[in-house]
């Protein structure tokens, strides 16, 4: 066979390179696609609050770069991001702040109208409406004005004085006396069963998880159970608050009775020597015979077990009589010892406590301020009426 001319193995030899770096090309491609890593979904969150500003850092989930995509995988027990709820101290300063914003217009109104140099029966007239604007109810409205009358008249119409007059006057309706402590701890070794009801949307879920949290940060232990069981998404949603802060939640499959549900909590609590069960209810139930059949009969069923130290009643207070005739229903259902306002960052209409505890004779203990998971706080009488009057 003749040799090939010298050009040939020139040729030969470039497209075996050619080939070559093809080759390593197409390898490095299909490596970098393989390789990458899925970056982790978004932490489920959906039926919690939209974290505030301050704890999106801990929240929002990080761009994976590439040297992490290359990391072996971690197992998940070793991922216990637990929140820290928000101490007291800092919890009640930022609401008290809270509280003054939404409820101020009402007292700066008032302390206007008191302020004028003649009071008239138009004066007293429209000190009248603004406190029936703002839900303090007709008797409360009556009595309030017939005793800054006579003091005002008696004591002197100074502003500083009707500043005063006022105050003590609110105060008195607000009633400091009741006793708001709540009653999270149970007797003989049992826990404390809080049962949570009103009817849906107020924010009794989120109340039940903002309660938890609370206890969670004065290092008490805590079990929920979700007794809603009407919509899965509330049994979800609690699932997702108790999650963030390590308490386990008790629930069944939709449509389970309620019933049993709260008793499976109570007795995993009692199993497990908690401080707390934290019962969360549903109340879409149109009709009162039926409202009745199914609190009355949850209250009893765990009380098989121990009795229920607290029972509250959530109202949204945006939401002036319609609330008060939600409360007088749940109040014949079951006996009420404790109302939480939500809402209230919302309205300006915080004269709903005064109309609330007068109607049911029950105080309210604590009152929501905000969608953030530590927006709740404890009803204090004299800082409700300082936020009243800025
Ligand atoms: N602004 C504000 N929103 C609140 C407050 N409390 C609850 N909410 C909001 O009210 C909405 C309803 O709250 P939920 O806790 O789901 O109400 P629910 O009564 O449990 O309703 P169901 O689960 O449907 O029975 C949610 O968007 C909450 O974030 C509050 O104090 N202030």
């Amino acid at each position: 066979m003749d040799a090939l001319p010298g050009w040939t193995y020139v040729l030969i030899a470039l497209a075996i390179l050619a080939l070559i770096t093809v080759a390593v090309a197409v390898t490095v491609s299909l490596r970098s696609r393989g390789g990458k890593a899925v970056p982790p979904s978004a932490p489920t969150d959906a039926g919690a609050p939209p974290p505030r500003a301050d704890e999106a850092e801990v929240t929002a989930p990080t761009e994976v770069t590439g040297q992490e995509a290359a990391a072996p995988p971690v197992p998940e027990e070793a991922l216990p991001t637990l929140e820290q709820p928000e101490g007291t101290a800092s919890r009640l300063v930022r609401l008290r702040q809270r509280l003054s914003r939404s409820q101020g217009a009402l007292g700066k109104g008032l302390l206007a109208l008191l302020s004028r140099d003649k009071l008239d029966e138009d004066t007293w007239e429209s000190i009248e409406d603004t406190l029936l604007t703002a839900d303090i109810g007709v008797a409360p409205t009556t009595q309030l004005v017939d005793n800054l009358r006579t003091r005002l008249r008696v004591e002197g119409g100074e502003a500083t004085e009707a500043r005063r007059v006022l105050s003590e006057e609110l105060l008195a309706l607000v009633n400091p006396d009741l006793d708001r402590r709540l009653r999270v701890t149970g007797e003989d070794g049992k826990p404390g069963v809080v049962l949570v009801v009103g009817v849906n949307g107020v924010g009794k879920t989120t109340t039940v998880g903002k309660i938890g949290r609370i206890l969670v940060a004065e290092d008490r232990s805590v079990v929920m159970g979700a007794a809603d069981t009407f919509r899965a998404a509330a049994a979800e949603q609690l699932g997702t608050w108790g999650e963030r802060v390590g308490v386990d939640v008790v629930r069944g499959p939709e449509g389970t009775d309620p019933a049993s549900v709260a008793f499976e909590a109570v007795k995993e609590g009692i199993d497990r020597g908690v401080d707390t069960v934290l019962v969360d209810t549903a109340g879409r139930l149109q009709n009162k015979a039926g409202l009745m059949d199914e609190l009355g009969k949850v209250k009893r069923v765990i009380e098989k077990l121990t009795p229920v130290t607290e029972v509250l009643l959530v109202l949204d207070a945006t939401t002036g009589q319609n609330g008060m005739i939600q409360a007088r229903v749940f109040a014949e259902a079951v006996d009420v010892t404790g109302i939480v306002l939500t809402k209230l960052d919302g309205s300006a209409k915080g004269g709903i406590v005064v109309a609330v505890q007068r109607e049911l004779g029950v105080p309210v203990k604590l009152v929501g301020l905000g969608e953030g998971p530590d927006d709740l706080a404890p009803f204090e009488p004299q800082a409700f009426v300082d936020a009243l009057l800025g």
